[in-house]
């Protein structure tokens, strides 16, 4: 039978302590709330005792979220720090406080240069404090895994003897390994479970040397029963243990794990960027689960594969993790079977074979030239090659922009081209890109809203390259649109009539009707 593991998210505390991802307290608690949809077990939600706004943001958290979730909040081994965790989360259901101190040498001798003894006597006495407060405590050896075994496991066993309810055992500075901290846990299980078997035994991992999903995963398997964990791994230095890998390690490899989560998997995606919206810090696009081109295939074998069946490179279905269907993205790299399913999906057919050949080869030269080849690409190429007229008179190129900024009228001004036609027009905007976008819709006239916009350098330098990706909705359903270029705004422009077009494309596609 399963096991079921316990998920705390501590995005809002050890995430937070990234430098950029400072919060307020509204954004905290739009969070929170995406992390009970989402169904986390616990949610670290601060420390309380850094600052007036933490301690409020806690509050807030406990207040809105705590009848579903159950809330902690990070003290030193101090009563000050204690007191305010606990008054930060005594409203929500089912609170409990989280104590750290450290037990490594390190720690011992130079942060808090004291004997260990001292040290130990320091964390009982705060557990003892703290269950004068609430019934549950969590007692985190912090540097656990550069820590003697032998003074860990006393500390653990005086901790606990004094009333801590869940041991944390922390990897701080991202130091082990997956055997190394698998064995550290089983050996620290098979004690505990003698000591107290009603004790949760939990991990704490990061990503020092990239292996903090790896620990956490060997730490479930020789017994941890609790994983703390970060949404897109955000946490000190290189980060935490990044939970949407952990949770879809656990589903994907059921079998071997026999353990899961009560995570709702669907919400994954949607945590994943409401957090990279409200801190702006985003997700590398190869991120596994969540980075932007996890459900992407753009080599022609792989298309290949996927188009006889999903199953051949795909072991995740995006669907599960809130992400739309896979993505075949037409490259250089593409093959035959890709291009056709790009071409018929557009509702053309494929002509004889000595046509489609003579066609695939004006689209790698395209792809050579172009690096990613969009739909409205292919359908240019295509009504072209048959020499049919649809494509005049169809689909907007940008012939011309000009926008200025200012703090009273940034005003933009576009030409388009439309097949043989010019349409030509200037509006103001909230800002450049709200006034190039209004300019851009009163051109052609297409009630369309802008669900997204993201722009992201590819480079480094003055010469870098902008992409920008925007969605946008036309009556019920969404379109995409991307366009890169050193110049942003002129992205931004091509981005938004990539959109455009593809919406057109759409609209008319039936009424086209295109032909052999
Ligand atoms: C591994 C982790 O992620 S631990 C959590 C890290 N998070 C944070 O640090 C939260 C933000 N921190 C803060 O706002 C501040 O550092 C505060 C409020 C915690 C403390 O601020 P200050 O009182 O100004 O102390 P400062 O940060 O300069 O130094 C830390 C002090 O706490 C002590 N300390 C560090 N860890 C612990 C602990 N676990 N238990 C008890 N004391 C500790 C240090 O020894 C030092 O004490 P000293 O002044 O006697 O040398
Ligand atoms: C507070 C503890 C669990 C921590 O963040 C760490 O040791 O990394
Ligand atoms: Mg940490």
């Amino acid at each position: 039978m399963n096991r079921k593991i316990i998920v705390l998210d501590t995005t809002l505390r050890d995430g937070e302590q990234v430098p950029g991802a400072k919060l307020n307290v509204n954004q905290k608690v739009e969070f929170a709330q995406q992390l009970k949809r989402l169904r986390v077990d616990m949610i670290e939600a601060g420390f309380p005792a850094s600052s007036e706004g933490d301690f409020q943001a806690v509050q807030e958290i406990a207040r809105s979220v705590g009848d579903a979730v159950s809330i902690t909040a990070l003290a030193r081994a101090v009563k000050g720090d204690i007191d305010a965790v606990y008054n930060s989360i005594k409203l929500a259901q089912n609170p409990f406080i989280h104590i750290v101190l450290g037990t490594s040498n390190i720690h011992v001798e130079k942060k808090f240069n004291r004997s260990k003894d001292a040290v130990m006597q320091q964390g009982v006495d705060a557990v003892k404090y703290a269950k004068t407060l609430l019934p549950h405590v969590q007692y985190s050896t912090e540097d656990a895994s550069r820590s003697e075994f032998e003074y860990l496991w006393k500390t653990i066993e005086a901790v606990v003897k004094a009333g801590a309810t869940i041991i944390n055992v922390p990897d701080t500075v991202g130091y082990a390994v997956p055997e190394e901290f698998g064995d550290l846990i089983r050996r620290i299980n098979d004690r505990l479970k003698n000591l107290n078997p009603d004790v949760i035994l939990s991990v704490h991992c990061h990503n020092d040397l990239g292996m903090a999903t790896a620990n956490t995963l060997s730490a479930i398997k020789n017994g941890a029963e609790k994983v703390e964990c970060t949404i897109n791994g955000l946490g000190e230095r290189a980060g935490n243990t990044s939970l949407e890998e952990v949770v879809m390690g656990l589903k994907v490899r059921e079998n071997f794990y026999q353990a899961s989560t009560g995570i709702k998997t669907p919400e994954l995606l949607r945590t994943s960027r409401l957090l990279t919206y409200l801190t702006g810090l985003d997700v590398q696009v190869n991120k596994a689960i969540t980075g932007e081109n996890a459900f992407a295939h753009s080599s022609g074998i792989h298309q290949d594969g996927l188009l006889k069946d999903k199953q051949v490179y795909e072991i995740i279905e995006p669907e599960e993790v809130g992400a739309e269907s896979m993505e075949l993205i037409l490259t250089a790299r593409s093959g035959r079977h890709a291009f056709k399913n790009a071409v018929e999906k557009m509702g053309f057919e494929i002509g004889d074979a000595e046509d489609f050949e003579v066609l695939f080869d004006k689209f790698l030269k395209l792809a050579d030239s172009k690096k990613e080849v969009y739909d409205h690409d292919v359908f240019y190429l295509v009504t072209n090659h048959r020499m049919m007229d649809v494509s005049s008179g169809h689909l907007y190129e940008l012939e011309a922009f000009q926008v200025v900024t200012n703090d009273v009228y940034p005003t933009a001004t576009v030409k388009l081209r439309k097949g043989g036609e010019i349409f030509k027009d200037s509006a103001v905007g909230d800002g450049p890109i709200d006034a190039l976008y209004t300019v851009i819709k009163t051109l052609v006239g297409l009630d369309v809203e802008l669900k997204d916009y993201k722009i992201n350098s590819l480079s480094r330098g003055k010469e870098a390259i902008g992409r920008v990706n925007i969605r946008i909705a036309y009556q019920d359903k969404v379109y995409s649109g991307r366009a890169m270029d050193t110049d942003i705004i002129k992205a931004s422009a091509m981005a938004f009539l990539n959109g455009i077009n593809a919406v057109l494309l759409d609209v008319t596609n039936e009424s086209l009707s295109p032909v052999n």
